[in-house]
């Protein structure tokens, strides 16, 4: 299995930092577009095959392994079936960018509180949707967030285009921020992202090198992340998973893989070179 050199000069000091040090190495994951092939319905996500078997082989050879996700760590934990993974001490997983953590030790979800304006907002969104141009759209209740889906309406990018505006007045109304990601636009507080998270598991594990794989406008704030780390002199890599749906995550990138086969053909190689 050939482990593809990153095009960026600083992507590839953070490689050969990662495989010349792996013990002080964090590695962290997005969930869907990343370990997880984009798919019209969120509850039917599911893990490219192998990819699960991939990421405990790394666990165990490097520093720390994480998921940063967007989604609840019960609903990661679910659908990746991750039950052996989420015992292994060098595997993290941060749900809701950041808000929840699978404590290790305890075996259980440490969340924030519930912030308030997400019942109130959510309250309205069914009048809200309630128009024939967005039939389709659908709702994904996170607890501490809440997503509205246009993949599914009979035209996603129209949908999404007119929920704009709608849904950043009734988040600024409850206090939340409006974030956009693919076919999704998301109402939940601000001040909270996945740079944060990232720097978080950095400073816990005082890695020397870092590497974070994205795919949605929701990784831009993991990939500040690396770059200030860099500047404070962790080595880092930037990978994206696939370039077409957004392309300013793809421009920022040490590393474009082909989705989530491409995820799991680095993570081959790298499990080769490793053991
Ligand atoms: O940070 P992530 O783990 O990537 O989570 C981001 C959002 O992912 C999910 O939505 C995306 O994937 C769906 C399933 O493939 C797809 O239908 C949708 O269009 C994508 O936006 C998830 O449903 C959200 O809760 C996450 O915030």
């Amino acid at each position: 299995m050939v482990l593809r050199t990153p095009d960026s000069a600083a992507g590839a000091a953070g490689l050969a930092a990662i495989l010349d040090r792996p013990r002080e190495a964090s590695l962290a994951f997005d969930f869907d577009g990343v370990l997880s092939p984009i798919v019209a319905d969120p509850g039917q996500s599911r893990p490219f095959p192998g990819m699960v078997a991939a990421l405990g082989r790394l666990a165990e050879l490097i520093g720390s392994v994480s998921i940063i996700t967007g989604r609840p760590v019960e609903a990661v934990l679910r659908l990746g079936d991750l039950g052996d993974l989420a015992a292994l001490e060098h595997f993290a997983i941060f749900g809701l960018y950041g808000m929840q953590r699978w404590d290790w030790e305890s075996r259980s979800v440490v969340s924030e509180p519930v912030p308030p304006g997400v019942a109130a907002a959510r309250a309205e969104l069914p009048a809200l949707l309630d128009r024939p141009h967005l039939r389709g759209v659908a709702v994904e209740d996170k607890a501490m967030s809440v997503a509205v889906h246009t993949r599914r309406a009979d035209e996603p990018q129209a949908a999404l285009e007119a929920l704009r505006e709608p849904l950043r007045e009734l988040a600024g109304r409850h206090g939340l921020a409006l974030e956009p990601g693919r076919m999704v636009l998301e109402l939940r507080p601000p001040g909270v992202d996945k740079g944060h998270a990232l720097e978080a598991i950095v400073g816990r594990h005082r890695a020397r090198s870092v590497a974070y794989f994205g795919d949605d406008l929701g990784d831009l704030a993991a990939f500040d992340a690396v770059e200030r780390l860099r500047e404070a002199g962790v080595a880092g890599l930037k990978v994206c998973s696939g370039s077409d749906e957004v392309p300013q995550l793809a421009a920022r990138a040490d590393l474009i893989v082909d989705g989530p086969p491409g995820v799991l053909e680095f993570l081959e190689g790298l499990n080769e070179r490793l053991k």
